[in-house]
């Protein structure tokens, strides 16, 4: 834990955690390294050749030497051969070791965020979890890739250059200096300001498109209510918006850019002049003042990149903990170590004196106890809000209760392994996801060896033949994305069908609360006498006609359990919440 504060305060502490938790990263860095500085090093060998060639070659004081010019070409094309050679190699190496770390790290952060607990998942916004795994590792392996190894050339190619250039002219090298530590300050707060202007117009770009996206999608409504006008003028407003950011974001990179360029023809007039100077007053050679001005490029383009590499580095650095924050959060609901499976058959469920509060929130389950037998058919009522979804999330250990504790067979929920509990208990809940696929392949989720003969078997068994056949193309029916092309009714009959061949000994079911039409609503209630056939399911049922065909009937009431017992009794105990809940049933269903 104290880590994660680290790497909340610290850049160093979130690069150490990061290398820790990716350590392919860290393997074979000397050597990738060593490429890089071999990359910056190499080079140099243009300037260096260039006033080799000048100096003791074309002007050499006994004349002209071919022979010297021609061997410095040579070396210098060998060398410049083993640079070009370092720096394929050192991408590639930068390239693969990056892309198989993070494609760990995005497996590793994934997994993580399912082992999270629904309360986690609720908390923070699911498009937050998943930007965790897709935009936030890409800014971390963009900056790998591109920026990291730049630094490291960089800052090498600047030392190095210096270096040469003070051999060549000390007066010369000082004035480059001069000029480049407050040019470097204005271009890195030029590119700050660059960066701030590009936020702005990513910010009235997404503006935009969301105002031309509601008023394309709700062009009904808008016209229904006579507001084309407003919502004109609120698009008119938009996109000037865009227009008025994207004008400043241009002007700050013209500026920028004209800075950049004016600094680096200032430097080159001043060692020209200067240099000049000195060639005259023959403290300087030809070819040394030569081989300068091309170190001067060699020194200044590191300078102009690297700055920038430094805001890619802040943005990876702040994507990199935000991923570090989710894999540094422990699971609230953790898989026991050396855990039980548990036994063959339908399972009894017992609550003892089980109390709930979501983080930072009231009680909302006050000490429930309850028994319920193996094989028991037993349906959840109560008013909105009482409680009863939570009950099936407990059940389910999707969370796990803040006082008492809940026992499957024999064994306290929290020694059960989850491999044993995720395949034994199942819970359908009201919108079951559907994902973008055939419906077999919505079955098949569950299962994935079943043969399409097992799955028509399966819509044989609940009833479900006719409804399967009605579809255009049978099992192969693209159900869309999230099932839109089925009905609501529709999306819970393929969850049950789904839940059905998984076949747990638990079943816990959240019944729909949609409206459904007649013909759907019969299939689903037939389907669900099937379903719930030969294990222990719990409904919590929406309808009381669920109730009425159930074992027995739990009722909650703003988090207590009240009343327990089959439909029968419960229904004749005078006054009582179930009475109530029963009559008001009653008199909307007659009424409809
Ligand atoms: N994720 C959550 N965070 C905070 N409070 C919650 C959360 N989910 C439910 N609650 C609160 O817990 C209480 C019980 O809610 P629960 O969903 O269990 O009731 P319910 O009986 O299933 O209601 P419904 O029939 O409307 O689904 C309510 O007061 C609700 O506001």
């Amino acid at each position: 834990m104290s880590e994660q504060t680290n790497a909340e305060s610290n850049p160093f502490a979130t690069l150490k955690r990061g290398l820790q938790l990716s350590p392919e990263l860290k393997r074979g860095l000397g050597f990738t390294i060593f490429l890089a500085a071999v990359t910056a090093l190499g080079r140099l060998v243009v300037p260096v050749s260039a006033q080799k060639v000048l100096d003791n070659g074309l002007f050499a004081e006994a004349g002209p030497n071919a022979a010297y010019v021609i061997t410095v070409i040579a070396l210098g094309a060998v060398v410049l051969g083993i640079t070009t050679a370092a720096n394929f190699l050192m991408n590639r190496r930068l390239f693969i070791v990056s892309e198989t770390a993070l494609a760990n790290l995005r497996r590793r952060t994934f997994r993580h965020i399912h082992d999270l607990s629904m309360l986690h998942q609720q908390s923070e916004r699911r498009g937050a979890l998943t930007a965790r795994v897709t935009t936030d590792i890409d800014q971390v392996s963009q900056f790998l890739q591109q920026g990291g190894m730049v630094l490291v050339t960089s800052s090498a190619q600047i030392v190095a250059a210096t270096v040469v250039m003070a051999i060549y002219s000390w007066q010369l090298t000082i004035a480059v200096w001069i000029v480049f530590i407050p040019v470097t300050w204005l271009i890195k707060w030029l590119q700050g300001h660059l960066a701030a202007a590009y936020t702005n117009v990513r910010v009235s770009v997404s503006k935009m498109l969301s105002a031309v996206s509601e008023s394309v999608v709700g062009a009904g409504v808008v016209r229904a209510y006579g507001v084309g006008a407003r919502t004109s003028a609120r698009l008119d407003e938009s996109i000037e918006e865009h227009r008025g950011d994207q004008l400043k974001a241009i002007r700050r990179s013209a500026v920028s850019f004209g800075a950049g360029e004016l600094v680096y023809f200032g430097v080159n007039a001043i060692v020209v002049i200067l240099g000049a100077f000195l060639v005259a007053d023959g403290s300087m050679s030809v070819g040394e003042l030569t081989a300068f001005l091309f170190l001067v490029v060699l020194f200044t383009q590191p300078v102009v990149i690297g700055t920038e590499t430094l805001n890619e580095a802040q943005n990876a650095v702040s994507g990199w903990r935000r991923v570090l924050d989710i894999l540094d959060t422990a699971p609230d609901v953790a898989d026991p170590k050396d855990g039980a499976d548990l036994p063959e058959g339908p399972v009894g469920v017992r609550f003892e004196g089980v109390r709930f509060a979501y983080p930072g929130g009231e009680e909302v389950l006050h000490g429930i106890d309850v028994d319920i037998a193996p094989n028991r058919k037993v349906a959840v009522v109560g008013e909105t809000g009482s409680g009863k979804t939570t009950f099936a999330k407990l059940l389910t250990r999707l969370m796990d209760p803040t006082g008492g504790r809940v026992v499957l067979g024999e064994t306290p929920l929290t020694d059960v392994k989850f491999s044993s509990l995720r395949s034994r208990v199942t819970m359908v809940p009201q919108e079951g996801f559907l994902f973008n696929g055939t419906l077999a392949y919505n079955v098949r989720f569950a299962k994935p060896e079943l043969t399409d003969a097992e799955i028509y078997v399966a819509f044989s068994e609940l009833g479900l033949t006719d409804w399967v056949e009605a579809l255009p193309n049978g099992l192969e029916t693209e159900l869309g994305e999230s099932g839109a092309n089925v009905s609501v009714g529709e999306r819970q009959l393929v969850s049950l069908v789904r839940a059905y061949v998984s076949d747990p000994d638990l079943l816990v079911l959240d019944e729909a609360t949609s409206a459904v039409d007649p013909a759907t609503e019969l299939r689903l209630s037939s389907a669900l006498d099937a379903v719930t056939r030969g294990r222990t399911t719990v409904i919590i049922a929406h309808r009381l006609s669920t109730a009425e065909t159930s074992d027995e009937v739990l009722v909650f009431d703003a988090g207590n359990l009240v009343q327990h017992g089959p439909h029968a009794d419960l229904v004749q105990e005078e006054n009582s919440i179930y009475a109530g809940l029963h009559n008001s049933w009653i008199e909307q269903t007659r009424s409809s």
